[in-house]
């Protein structure tokens, strides 16, 4: 566990095998047996469970015997309700601020957990308002060692924003495993053909049914805003293939690809990749001159590509690897052996 040296965590989970594991891995110091008494022994009290029984227990805090200047906070994907919830609680003397590690997988419980899960990821902080500065300050201060980039919206920027890079394209995923199924009956070969890109783009439709039903049903709004806009983007396509004229189709795909690739995806350690960026001279060979000093310093790479091709003579090589450690290793490699600059966004 990544935390801060004067921290002790405690943990309640109502599942047993999960407070057994949390244990073993030593993710919790202890657990106790109701989460009224975690709660009641904490200065921060962290909510990581399905959206919806976070706003249960938030509604049940003021019954209990809390720490008179405790601060309250999720991890939750949606932050609305929370935060409507936050506001109640602000009434009876309890600061709540919001908050959403922008990592994960479509994996659940806590065997699922890695030490470095929020490393280079987004971590979201929305507070009611400047009145509770002092607890984000307090955040921020534990959150440090998760080597996470925190940031922080209002809830209901929060909520657009997820609404169009996460929730929307878990509907957008689930939908077309759906389609498959349709077609399954007339070309039972279809899903034996389906290879990496489906895959790809079907990842997320592996995530938990329960946890996604309360997040779409919390943020229903701003998905149905969403599932507009994509029916919108649906007929502008539908248009440009009917009149198939090849320009206007490429360009399609290829502005896309354009914005796509420019992404600075940031999804945490577990999916994300330690890049390099490499100015590279533009003569034949050169790329395979940096993977064989890599390769001779027994430096793994996960990805290479070249991200632009500018109008001077350089181009910029990016190549990705596993770990910090990795990455650095094979910059001071590149700069003294190859003697080309590299950088790290
Ligand atoms: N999975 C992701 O990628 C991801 C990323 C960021 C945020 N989140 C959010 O974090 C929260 C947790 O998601 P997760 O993926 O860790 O889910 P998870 O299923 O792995 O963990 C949730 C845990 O809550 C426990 N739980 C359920 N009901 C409970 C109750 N009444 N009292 C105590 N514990 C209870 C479950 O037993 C489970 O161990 C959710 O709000 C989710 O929206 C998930
Ligand atoms: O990568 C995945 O499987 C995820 O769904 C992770 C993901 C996301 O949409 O990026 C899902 C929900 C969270 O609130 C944050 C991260």
């Amino acid at each position: 566990l990544q935390k801060a040296p004067d921290v002790r965590v405690i943990g309640y989970d109502v599942d047993e095998v999960t407070m057994k594991i949390a244990k073993q891995i030593n993710m919790i110091e202890y657990g106790v047996k109701t989460v009224q008494e975690g709660a009641e022994q904490a200065d921060v009290i962290i909510f990581a469970t399905p959206v919806s029984i976070t706003v249960e227990h938030l509604n049940t805090l003021p019954s209990w015997d809390l720490k008179e200047r405790v601060i309250v906070t999720d991890t939750g994907s949606t932050k609305q309700a929370v935060m409507a919830a936050g506001q109640a609680l602000r009434a009876r003397g309890i600061t709540l601020v919001g908050g959403h590690p922008m990592a994960g997988s479509h994996k659940s419980g806590v065997t699922a957990a890695k030490p470095h899960l929020f490393e280079n990821a987004y971590y979201i902080l929305t507070a009611l308002d400047e009145q509770d500065r002092w607890a984000v300050d307090e955040l921020k201060r534990l959150l440090r060692y998760t080597h996470s980039k925190i940031v922080e919206v209002s809830a209901e920027e929060h909520d657009h924003m997820t609404a169009v890079v996460s929730h929307f394209p878990h509907i957008i995923s689930a939908s077309l495993v759906h389609q498959l199924q349709q077609e399954d009956a007339d070309y039972p070969m279809a899903k034996l053909l389906a290879a990496g890109g489906f895959r790809d783009v079907t990842r997320i439709a592996s995530s938990n049914p329960s946890l996604w039903r309360d997040i779409t049903l919390q943020n229903r709004d701003k998905i149905l805003e969403q599932l507009t806009k994509w029916q919108q983007e649906m007929e502008r396509v539908k248009d440009i293939l009917q009149a198939g004229i090849p320009q206007h189709v490429e360009q399609y795909f290829g502005d896309a690809k354009k914005l796509r690739d420019s992404l600075p995806f940031s999804g945490g350690a577990l999916f994300s990749t330690f890049d390099l960026q490499v100015d590279i001279p533009d003569y034949p060979g050169v790329i395979s001159v940096v993977t064989g000093l890599l390769a001779d310093e027994n430096i793994s790479i996960t990805n290479l590509r070249i991200v632009e091709a500018r109008e001077d003579v350089y181009g910029i090589l990016v190549i990705s690897f596993q770990t910090e450690e990795d990455r650095l290793r094979a910059q001071t490699c590149i700069e003294t052996r190859a003697k080309f600059e590299t950088h790290i966004a």
